[in-house]
């Protein structure tokens, strides 16, 4: 287990767009230890709520907090808290390594961390080349890789099985579980239920931006999609 735990704390977060209500009233906490798994139709406001933990989007009202503090005012947030969200922008140009160096050198990390986290996502036998080439599932695992470069205590993935093989699913099935059994704290949004409900200690289920279901998961017990259709309907 790590020497220090931090967990997500997320009380009455809101956030509006002009008229529409995106995130509304949401109070939740993300533990050491588990993966979350946050789940809820398209639109719901699982992407606003995380961009609000990430500092990426400012509240209307409420607040989150990694362990005590908001994410903007985090000493060293690489490595506190490692984010894949969707759609990650890389400049093309650059190799998968030279990306990662980039970031490496920017948080002062140890010069190791870069092989490190090219073999835990399966990239070093492309490491050296142009990200322009890469396909969707090397991009995301790239993404990943830049998410675990400063170890941090919490993930958050924004739908990080887009574009995985199913080899690649399964690796990363296996990893998120790893990392949460290493006393990390794991949110992941996800529609892709089946996957999810094999590794998710917890579910939390959003509709309308409302907070619907909250669900402690057991993996033989739990029917996920039933607990989905009934929370959304
Ligand atoms: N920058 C923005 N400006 C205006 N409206 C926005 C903005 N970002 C999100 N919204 C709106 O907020 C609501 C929630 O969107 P959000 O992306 O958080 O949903 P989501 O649950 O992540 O959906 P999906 O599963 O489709 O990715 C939607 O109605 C969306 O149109």
């Amino acid at each position: 287990m790590l020497p220090t735990m931090t967990a997500i704390t997320v009380t009455d977060l809101s956030k509006s767009f002009g008229a529409v209500r995106a995130v509304d009233q949401v109070s939740f906490t993300v533990e050491p230890g588990t993966v979350t798994a946050f789940l809820g139709p398209n639109g719901a406001g699982k992407t606003t709520t995380l961009r609000m933990i990430l500092g990426l989007v400012t509240p209307t009202s409420g607040t989150a907090l990694i362990g005590r503090t908001p994410y903007n005012r985090l000493a060293n947030p690489i490595t506190k808290v490692g984010a894949v969200l969707e759609a990650t922008a890389f400049h093309p140009g650059l190799s998968a390594r030279a990306h990662l160096e980039v970031l490496r050198t920017a948080a002062g990390l140890d010069p190791a961390r870069v092989n490190l986290v090219l073999e835990q996502v399966d990239l070093t036998q492309a490491a050296d080349r142009r990200i322009g080439g890469f396909s969707l599932g090397m991009r995301q695992r790239l993404a990943i890789a830049s998410a675990l470069l400063g170890d941090p205590e919490v993930l958050i993935l924004d739908e990080p099985s887009n574009g995985l093989d199913p080899r690649g699913i399964s690796w990363l099935r296996g990893f998120l579980r790893a990392h949460a059994h290493e006393g990390r704290a794991v949110l992941v949004s996800t529609h892709v239920l089946a996957e999810i409900e094999r590794i998710a200690n917890r579910a939390l289920i959003i509709s309308a931006g409302r907070l619907v279901r909250q669900a402690q998961l057991t993996p033989d017990s739990t029917d996920l999609e039933h607990l989905y259709m009934e929370a959304t309907s």
